[in-house]
């Protein structure tokens, strides 16, 4: 006989949160809905690059061209890096998880109130889901939180510490950010403010987003967030403590995890296109867990929303070529959260083919 496929328990609403679907005593195996086969294995890696932001802004010139080498090498090899020594307090890094947790713990009808918004309102809230090449909306083990701090801020209301946790935290990681992207200007030897400039970062585009996953009693079974690559330029991502992002490394899977007091950074669709194909946007992918609840804080930075980003012209003309299609940024974002189907990049329609 056909094993029936489980549902969810009669006690849940069928719109609740993961949370409350997974704090549920009754729920044993992962809901029809929810459930994705996936083969989530992946390795341990002793060689994930770590890059130490204090050489980086170091007087010592040995010490900044040493941080400039090995942030190149960690762009070009692996579009992924452990950030140390970034100069933000270990307070403010535990007041953002913390906060972000006070959001999901919120009632129901709190974190509903953003649910229906669409990828043009400022802020959104849910259980993630995702299109199935086959058009079957399935939903992800995670719920989130997001919401655009710049160049406007936006923030929900609720958890009332957020608001002031958010505007410190941002303008933090904003002032770290700029300072990698000089770097980065630096070592694709593009002139001094250049990059500032043509990606107009004075008004840039960052994005707050908090990721709530549960314990999943099949974790073989749901996804926390299937294989993608993130718009902007670069992501920061801090968390709990508990393991998730794996990265996809020379077509290996591997697992991530960042000492504390650190951030998991990676390089992203836009810093691929602008530097003409030199650095990699990484691929990657949140997977769960059945021991213990995972919360992750990203925030993704990008160019203004009105900037057009396509490959910087001084490396368009070393090259010989562009390699990618120009697009405004904000554009650029607003297909690809709407191009959300498993097994498609809007990357890879943004590369211009030696036959186009
Ligand atoms: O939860 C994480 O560690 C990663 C989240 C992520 O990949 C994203 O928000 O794009
Ligand atoms: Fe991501």
């Amino acid at each position: 006989m056909a094993a029936t496929a489980p549902m969810i328990p009669s006690n849940i609403a069928d719109n609740s949160s993961v949370k409350t679907l997974a704090e549920s005593s009754t729920l044993s195996s992962v809901p029809s809905h929810f459930a994705i086969a996936n083969d989530s294995r992946a390795s341990h890696c002793d060689s994930i690059p770590i890059i130490d932001f204090s050489l980086l802004v170091s007087d010592n010139p040995d010490h900044r061209a040493k941080g400039l080498r090995d942030l190149d090498n960690a762009c070009r090899e692996w579009g992924f890096f452990v950030l140390v020594n970034h100069g933000i307090s270990e307070s403010l890094l535990k007041d953002i998880v913390d906060v972000s947790l006070e959001y999901f713990e919120l009632p129901e009808e709190d974190k509903r109130r953003y649910e229906a918004n669409t990828v043009a309102d400022p802020i959104t809230s849910g259980t993630g889901s995702v299109i199935t090449m086959a058009n079957q909306k399935i939903n992800l083990w995670r719920d989130f939180v997001t919401s655009y701090v710049h160049p406007k801020f936006h923030c929900p209301p609720k958890p009332h510490r957020l608001r002031e946790v958010l505007v410190e935290y941002s303008e933090k990681t904003r002032s770290v950010v700029r300072k990698l992207l000089q770097a980065i200007g630096e070592n694709l030897e593009l002139e001094k403010g250049y990059i500032d400039e043509a990606l107009k970062l004075n008004s840039c585009y960052q994005l707050y987003a908090a990721h709530y996953y549960p314990p999943c009693p099949q974790p073989d079974q749901a996804m926390g967030i299937p294989t993608h690559t993130d718009h902007g330029l670069l992501t920061l991502v801090v968390h709990n403590g508990v393991a998730g992002l794996q990265i996809q490394h020379n077509g290996e899977w591997f697992n991530t995890n960042s000492p504390q007091n650190s951030f998991l950074v990676n390089t992203a669709d836009h810093l691929e296109i602008f530097s003409n194909g030199r650095y990699k946007s990484v691929t990657h992918r949140a997977v769960v867990n059945n021991e213990a609840s995972r919360i992750s804080v990203v925030m993704a930075n990008g160019s203004a929303p009105d900037a057009i980003v396509g490959p910087a012209e001084p490396l368009v003309e070393r090259d010989g070529r562009a390699y990618y299609r120009p697009l405004k940024f904000l554009e650029y974002v607003e297909n690809k959260r709407s191009y959300q189907h498993l097994g498609k990049t809007i990357l890879d329609s943004m590369k211009i083919q030696d036959d186009d």
